[in-house]
C-alpha cells in the first residue's frame, strides 16, 4: 500500500474510532480537510490523519493524539491554525483540548468528584491514589506519565553512565541500596527520564512495588489544596502510599517553607520505613541555596549523581534512538548518517535540544515535501533558535526579563493580572517560545502553571503588536541583547 493508501486507511480507521455528538464529528470533517489542504498530504498522512475527536462531559472538544510526542507535536505545528479553523467552522466558542489517549483513558476512569488536582493524576498514575481524593481504578502495570521514557530508550554513554547504572540499581532492588538518591545536571540531560524509566520498570516488575512520581510542583499544588481543604491527611497518606517515590525539580519548594517541611516529613517517613527515595534537580546539592538545611543533610546521607550534557558519541546514539522513534509514526523518514552526524556535531548543549531540532527539521521537510538532506537541514538549522553557540534557558529568560522591567521573576510567574506584570510577562513567554526549543505546555508549566493557551494567547499578542509597536520591539530587543550577553 502507497504512503497516502495508508493515509487514507487511517483517516477511515480514526472515523470509524470518532464518538460524539453529530456536529461535533461533521465540524471536525470539515476542519480536517481544511488542515490537509493547507498542511499538505505528506503531514496530513504522518500526523492529522491519526488524531481522533471526541467531545467530553464539560463539552470542551477533545483532540486525541497517539500518543505524548504526536500531542507535542499537535500543540506546537497545529494547536493554533486548529483552532483557528474550528472557530470559523463552528458558531458559539468552544474549549479545545489538543490530548493523548494514555490521558484520556485516565480521565474517563476518574470518577467526576475526583477533583482535577495534578497530584490526584499522579497518584493515580502510580496506583496510589485512594478515598477520599480518587477511587479510579490503577492503570496497567508500568504506566508512567511519560511511556516513552524507559530504559531501553534511555542511551548511555560516559556523561550517564554512573546516573543510569545507579537508576538501574533503584528499581531492581527491594532493599534501597542508597537513600536517597539524587540525580542533579544541566537542562535536558535526561534526568526525568531517568526517573520516569524507574517509575515503569518498577511498575512492570513482579515485586508488587508501587512507584510514585510527581513534579515538586505537584507536591506543592496537592500540599496547599490540602491545606486550604483543611485537611492534610489524605495528602499525606497519598504521597507515603508507595515503595518508591520519585520527586522531579526539588529545586522548586528550595525556601518555600511550609510545603518543604512538608517535603522533608514525607521523605524522612518513607525512608524509616526502608522505602526509597528518587530526587533529582538542576542544583549540585550544595547550591540549593533556599533550601532547609535538613534538605541537605538528607542528601548528604544519600548518593548525589552528577549528569552531564552528553558527548559526541552519545548525541549520535541520542539521535538515532529519536530517529527510530519518530519513524513508529513516519515510516518514510530517512535520516542519512551523514545528517545524523553533521547535527550531532552542531548542537551540542543537551539532549533535548537535539530532540527538538531533529523534530523541527522532520516537520519542516515534510511541510516542504523535501528529503532530509545536508543541504535542508543546514538551511532549517540557520532559522532556528538553536545555535552551537550559546544556549537560552527559560530560567535566563525569566530573569533578563524581570531585570530590564525591574520586577521580581516571582512577580512574572505569579498570578498577579496587574498590568505591570501582564506585558512583561507576554514579552517573557513570547522570547521563550522563540529562543528555545520548549513546547507549549512547556512554558506554561514553567510560568506558574499556566495552561498552553495562555501560552499561544501571549505569543500572538505580542507577535501582532510587534510590526506596530516601536516600544515593545525596543523592549524585545535590549532582553534579546541581555541575554546574548
Ligand atoms: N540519554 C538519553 N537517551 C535518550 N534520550 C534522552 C537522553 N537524555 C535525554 N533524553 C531526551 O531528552 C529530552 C529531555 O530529557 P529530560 O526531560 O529527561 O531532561 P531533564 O534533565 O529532566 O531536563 P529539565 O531539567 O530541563 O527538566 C527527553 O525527550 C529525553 O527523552
Amino acid at each position: 500500500m502507497g504512503f497516502l493508501q495508508t493515509a487514507n486507511a487511517a483517516v477511515r480507521a480514526s472515523e470509524a474510532d470518532m464518538i460524539g455528538s453529530g456536529s461535533v464529528l461533521d465540524v471536525w470533517r470539515t476542519v480536517r480537510a481544511r488542515l490537509r489542504a493547507e498542511y499538505g498530504d505528506i503531514l496530513y498522512a504522518a500526523e492529522i490523519a491519526r488524531l481522533r475527536v471526541e467531545e467530553d462531559r464539560q463539552g470542551r472538544v477533545c483532540v486525541i493524539c497517539p500518543n505524548a510526542f504526536g500531542r507535542a507535536w499537535a500543540e506546537d505545528n497545529l494547536g493554533a491554525r486548529l483552532r483557528a479553523i474550528w472557530a470559523s467552522v463552528e458558531a458559539g466558542p468552544r474549549d479545545i483540548v489538543i490530548t493523548t489517549e494514555a490521558t484520556m483513558s485516565r480521565e474517563t476512569a476518574e470518577p467526576a468528584h475526583a477533583g482535577s488536582g495534578a497530584l490526584d493524576r499522579a497518584a493515580l498514575r502510580s496506583g496510589a491514589a485512594r478515598a477520599p481524593l480518587a477511587a479510579a481504578p490503577a492503570p496497567a502495570a508500568g504506566e508512567g506519565r511519560e511511556p516513552r521514557f524507559t530504559f531501553d530508550t534511555f542511551m548511555v554513554g560516559s556523561a550517564n553512565m554512573m546516573a543510569a547504572t545507579a537508576a538501574r540499581a533503584v528499581a531492581n532492588a527491594s532493599a534501597p541500596p542508597f537513600n536517597p538518591v539524587y540525580f542533579h545536571g544541566d537542562y535536558g540531560v535526561g534526568k526525568t527520564h531517568l526517573l520516569a524509566a524507574i517509575a515503569h520498570a518498577v511498575g512492570l516488575g513482579e515485586s508488587g512495588r508501587k512507584a510514585l512520581y510527581l513534579t515538586a510542583e505537584e507536591f506543592l499544588n496537592g500540599f496547599q489544596s490540602a491545606l486550604r481543604a483543611r485537611d492534610v491527611q489524605p495528602f499525606k497518606d497519598q504521597v507515603r502510599d508507595c515503595d518508591v517515590l520519585l520527586v522531579d525539580d526539588i529545586h522548586f519548594i528550595a525556601g518555600k517553607q511550609a510545603t518543604e517541611l512538608e517535603f522533608l516529613q514525607t521523605l524522612a517517613a518513607l525512608m524509616a520505613a526502608d522505602k526509597q527515595v528518587v530526587l533529582a534537580s538542576h542544583c549540585a546539592p550544595g547550591e540549593l541555596g533556599a533550601a532547609d538545611p535538613r534538605l541537605r543533610d538528607i542528601l548528604a546521607g544519600g548518593f548525589a549523581c552528577p549528569m552531564n550534557g552528553p558527548d559526541l558519541d552519545l548525541r549520535r546514539k541520542i539521535l538515532d534512538c529519536k530517529i527510530a522513534q519518530a519513524r513508529r509514526h513516519c515510516p518514510d523518514l530517512e535520516v542519512p548518517e551523514t545528517v545524523r552526524d553533521f547535527l550531532a556535531a552542531r548542537v551540542t548543549s543537551s539532549a533535548r535540544e537535539l530532540e527538538g531540532v531533529l523534530n523541527n527539521i522532520i516537520v519542516r521537510t515534510a511541510y516542504m515535501n523535501r528529503a532530509v538532506t545536508l543541504e535542508t537541514v543546514e538551511e532549517a538549522l540557520g532559522e532556528l533558535p538553536v545555535k552551537a553557540e550559546k544556549r537560552i534557558t527559560v530560567d535566563d529568560i525569566q530573569k533578563a526579563a524581570a531585570a530590564h522591567f525591574s520586577v521580581t521573576t516571582e512577580d512574572l510567574v505569579s498570578k498577579s493580572r496587574t498590568k505591570t506584570l501582564v506585558r512583561p510577562r507576554h514579552i517573557a513567554m513570547y522570547l521563550a517560545k522563540t529562543m528555545t526549543t520548549r513546547s507549549l505546555p512547556d512554558i506554561g508549566r514553567r510560568f506558574g502553571g499556566r495552561d498552553h493557551s495562555t501560552v499561544i494567547h501571549a505569543v500572538s499578542k505580542i507577535t501582532e503588536a510587534l510590526s506596530r509597536d516601536a516600544a515593545l520591539a525596543e523592549d524585545v530587543e535590549a532582553i534579546r541583547r541581555r541575554l546574548r550577553g
